[in-house]
């Protein structure tokens, strides 16, 4: 599999598999999400945009990085989601960086979004598909962030060396300046329990497809199902 890892600002053209690693916060927030059983997630283009889709439809869970806001349900934390209802409900979400990730390469045939806790699923899903090229994106810092720098390249590791070991990559990730600023109280709305849920590797059993609905962009999750045979949710 012939792997780039590109930041945001670097991507030119549509390639045609991507997947968008954000591990410090939003793709870990957003597996969480699904896993406390929300049908799905429209990434949303600016607050504006999520404050709309929330006031037209407010049984909808509106959520953005950095500190609480008016109009917004919740924060961009594992940790803090926790204790949302979001079963059966669509959450909006808008972040600094994996939101708009994801949205720089909505034209690309397959999207993926991913970080740690789901790092097997979206390994085997690349697998499945046979895809020998695949672009990750490097949300943060200007693709330089190490935390999701180390989970891309362990992904790309992985969806060609099953054995490949976590530890020197969760390594990279604990020790990234992510880890650091939300550890430190640097970061606002923060959970306690954010970096460690965020270190959790394959915690889930499904990888996140992101797709265009209409003029949304819109995140689901993909049950693998030999996977989920070992660890239902
Ligand atoms: O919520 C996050 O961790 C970051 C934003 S900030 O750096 O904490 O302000 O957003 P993300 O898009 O999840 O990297
Ligand atoms: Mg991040």
């Amino acid at each position: 599999m012939d792997a780039r890892f590109l930041g945001i600002a670097d991507l030119v053209e549509a390639p045609s598999v991507a997947v968008v690693v954000d591990v410090m916060r939003a793709f870990t927030v957003a597996a969480w999400a699904f896993a406390q059983g929300a049908e799905k997630i429209v990434l949303a283009e600016s607050l504006d945009e999520a404050l709309a889709l929330k006031a037209r439809h407010p049984d909808w869970v509106a959520l953005k990085d950095g500190p609480p806001a008016p109009g917004f349900d919740t924060v961009n934390s594992p940790g803090l989601l926790r204790s949302i209802d979001v079963g059966g409900r669509t959450v909006v979400q808008k972040t600094t960086a994996g939101t708009v990730g994801a949205l720089a390469v909505k034209e690309a045939p397959l999207v993926l979004c991913a970080s740690f806790v789901v790092a097997e699923a979206t390994a085997q899903l690349l697998r499945t598909r046979e895809s020998d090229s695949v672009t990750f994106v490097v949300t943060g810092d200007d693709g330089q962030a190490d935390e999701d720098l180390a989970c891309a390249q362990y992904i790309a590791r992985r969806a060609t060396e099953a054995g490949t070991d976590a530890a020197e990559f969760l390594r990279r990730a604990a020790e990234s300046r992510a880890a650091a600023e939300l550890a430190e109280g640097v970061r606002q709305g923060v959970h306690p329990d954010d970096v460690a849920l965020c270190l959790e590797v394959d915690r889930f059993p499904f990888a996140m497809v992101a797709t265009l609905e209409g003029s949304l962009m819109v995140l689901r999750p993909r049950a693998m199902p030999s996977l989920t045979d070992e660890d239902p949710v």
